[in-house]
């Protein structure tokens, strides 16, 4: 697909034409047919490093971010390509080589008598949403929960004014003051006062979220990118920061640019688009009703067309999602259904009502009466719940051998904590009345207790948590193999079948892990790549897959699929339910899962099997998953529990049940 002179014409005529009272306000970044390069484009490519690791993005850009204008102008950046989006919002702050260099200027910064804001870095903050609990200090799930605080365990009140020294000195607190009015506007918008002496390092992922978003603010800087910010954000509440930072957008304090992926509703105050593909290529640009009719046009062209390829199908995509309430799925399903004579399946290969039941075996969580407080606070079991007719104080939940559950809530309801006490993470598992396999942590009459390795041993987890901590040095091969190891840098127990299935997992997966995928079949890159030298996506699919490989009996899988790419995404929900019985082939209706001939090293979940899995978005759930329990905000009651006879992405309204809409 190619961006055309008349596309681009049009794009810039279109920001011109929006540009009217104030015309003479310079923009703050303006680029006049700039491409641009993660290394000079004449620097030779390293020993061992590919010729081709350094392609040109975004060429012959050409686009104005006005300082001021009427009609305002709010900007986002979508890409299916994690990597692109994020390259867009640090080109607009001066990253990224640009060629030709005077192709890239920032007029407006230039005006500033605020020294600070004279430079593009500092002027337009970036706040991005990978592993984010690094930026608190890292701590893995046991450790955030350990009464006893760390040095580094500063509040998050500190965190915000930037003092985590543990004795400040006079000249630091004066350099760090914060005006009280913005610090209260702050807390206020994004609803973190109450939270403001809690340690940073036990904030949920929500709370986390809107922490960072705060601290960029209180810098004031000119503009905000944020990149993904409503990953992992219960719907309500990326609805209320997606009205907090229209409000800060519409008042120029600052100005907002988001990044977003193709299946987020692009929020409605949006109103100019950057649309790129996953090589950085810009399709189109402009205001949103133009990018939006473009992809829409290039959609209608696509359903005439009998080939596909993911990069199409991901365009069809967005070309269906336009709006805050955009449903592609539900058109997707009314569409199929039309033609009765072929079953519609899920992108995971479920039917809408799946006739196939896995059976159940024993209990291998429970919880019987759970409750879970940090001082006065409770977190968690803080209700009556009715138990099989009778009224009981606490969580009383079960999971068994076959079962698939959800685990859904608002930010902060507990789902990690939840997770942390089937994981054993949580030191209030050896008191709560939590059993696992059976048996309680701590020895009970001729019983044993359960040891944390054997706990950890029987399960497969992958979470922000244990991607913030995962090691980077690792090779991507080592890093898959410690999934038979009791921590990642420990020698795994292998047998030879457990090696076959990580070479045939990482064949699977060449094309969304290694960065420069080549189609020969070997794996000589799997032991010369690093954990830390590939895509955030790409770890993501990586740690999933150690998470999955081994069919442990209890899969955890806590907002695993958010931040990886769209594809990867579809492929690995594939590859959890089917293994490599199945495979993605990419349709006119979107990518569709096939029966695979061939030997299946890797099978998909298995009847002994019980998966959990936490997400706030419906693309993320597994269409395997029939149990879902939905964790009250504290204080309102007991927690809902349901049933779905099939995948949730056939069928919006199951979606619905959970946030009670
Ligand atoms: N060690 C701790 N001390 C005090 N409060 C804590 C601690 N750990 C977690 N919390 C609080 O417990 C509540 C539940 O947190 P949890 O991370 O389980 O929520 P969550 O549902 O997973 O949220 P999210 O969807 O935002 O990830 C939050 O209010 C959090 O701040």
């Amino acid at each position: 697909m190619r961006r055309t002179p008349a596309l681009f014409f049009a794009a810039s005529r279109c920001t011109k034409l929006h540009v009217s009272h104030r015309l003479c306000s310079e923009p703050i970044v303006k680029i006049a047919n700039g491409t641009f390069y993660r290394q000079h484009p004449s620097s030779k490519a390293a020993p061992g490093q590919d010729a081709n690791s350094n392609p040109p993005l975004f060429p012959n850009l050409t686009l104005a971010l006005p300082s001021f204008s009427t009609p305002y102008q709010h900007w986002a950046i979508l890409s299916p390509s994690s990597t692109i989006r994020t390259a867009f919002l640090q080109i607009l702050r001066g990253q990224y080589i640009c060629s030709p260099p005077t192709a890239r200027t920032h007029p407006y910064l230039s005006e500033q008598k605020d020294s600070r804001l004279r430079y593009p870095e500092r002027a337009i903050e970036y706040v991005g949403f990978d592993v984010e609990r690094k930026v608190f200090g890292g701590a893995y799930l046991s450790a955030r929960y350990e009464s006893l605080k760390e040095a580094t365990d500063f509040t998050l009140q500190r965190y915000l004014t930037g003092i985590i020294t543990m004795n400040p000195g006079e000249e630091e607190l004066k350099e760090k003051a914060i005006d009280e009015k913005v610090m209260s506007k702050v807390m206020n918008d994004l609803e973190l006062e109450r939270f403001l002496q809690k340690p940073v390092a036990m904030l949920s992922n929500g709370q986390s979220r809107r922490a960072r978003i705060g601290k960029a603010l209180l810098s004031q800087p000119l503009v905000l990118c944020l990149d993904a910010p409503f990953i992992g954000l219960d719907p309500i509440v990326s609805k209320h920061i997606s009205k907090v930072l229209h409000k800060l957008a519409e008042a120029n304090a600052p100005r907002v640019v988001l990044s977003l992926r193709p299946q987020d509703a692009v929020p409605d105050w949006i109103t100019h688009v950057v649309y790129a593909d996953e090589n950085g290529k810009v399709d189109a640009v402009g205001s949103k009703e133009y990018v939006f009719a473009y992809l829409k046009k290039r959609y209608e062209q696509l359903d005439n067309t009998d080939t596909m390829d993911a990069r199409m199908v991901e365009l069809k995509e967005v070309g269906t999602h336009l709006t805050e309430c955009g449903n592609f799925e539900a058109s997707k399903v009314s569409n199929s259904t039309s033609s009765p004579s072929t079953t519609v399946l899920s992108c995971d290969g479920y039917e809408n009502i799946d006739p196939l039941k896995v059976p159940t075996g024993e209990p291998i969580v429970e919880m019987e009466g759970v409750r879970i407080s940090y001082g006065s606070n409770s977190v968690l079991g803080d209700w009556e719940q009715d138990v099989n007719g009778t009224k009981q104080n606490g969580l009383h939940f079960t999971i068994n051998r076959g079962s698939r559950w959800g685990i859904f809530g608002a930010n902060g309801s507990g789902k990690t904590t939840l997770i942390s006490l089937v994981t054993s993470d949580h030191p209030q598992t050896y008191s709560a009345p939590v059993k696992l396999f059976q048996r309680s942590r701590l020895p009970e009459p001729g019983v044993p207790g359960i040891t944390i390795f054997e706990v950890q041993a029987r399960m497969g987890h992958a979470s922000p948590e244990v991607h913030a901590l995962f090691p980077k040095y690792l090779t991507i091969k080592t890093a898959l193999k410690s999934a038979w190891s009791e921590t990642p840098i420990t020698k795994p127990k292998m047998n030879e079948q457990d090696e076959k299935r990580v070479d045939a997992a990482l064949r699977w997966f060449e094309a969304e892990i290694n960065p420069s995928p080549k189609p020969n079949g070997e794996l000589e890159w799997t032991s010369t790549t690093l954990f830390g030298e590939i895509s955030y996506s790409a770890q993501r699919v990586l740690l999933f897959l150690r998470a999955t490989i081994r069919n442990p009996d209890i899969v955890i899988l806590d907002e695993a699929f958010s931040g990886m790419d769209d594809l990867a995404r579809v492929k690995c929900l594939l590859f959890l339910s089917r293994g490599q019985s199945m495979e993605l082939e990419y349709t006119d209706a979107g990518p569709k899962p096939v029966a695979r001939e061939g030997e299946v090293v890797v099978p998909g979940l298995q009847d002994h099997q019980a998966l959990l899995c936490v997400s706030h978005s419906r693309q993320e759930i597994p269409g395997c998953i029939r149990d879902w329990i939905c964790l009250p905000e504290s204080g309102t009651g007991p927690p809902r529990f349901g049933k779905w006879e099939g995948p949730v992405e056939l069928d919006g309204g199951r979606w619905d049940e959970i946030w009670d809409w």
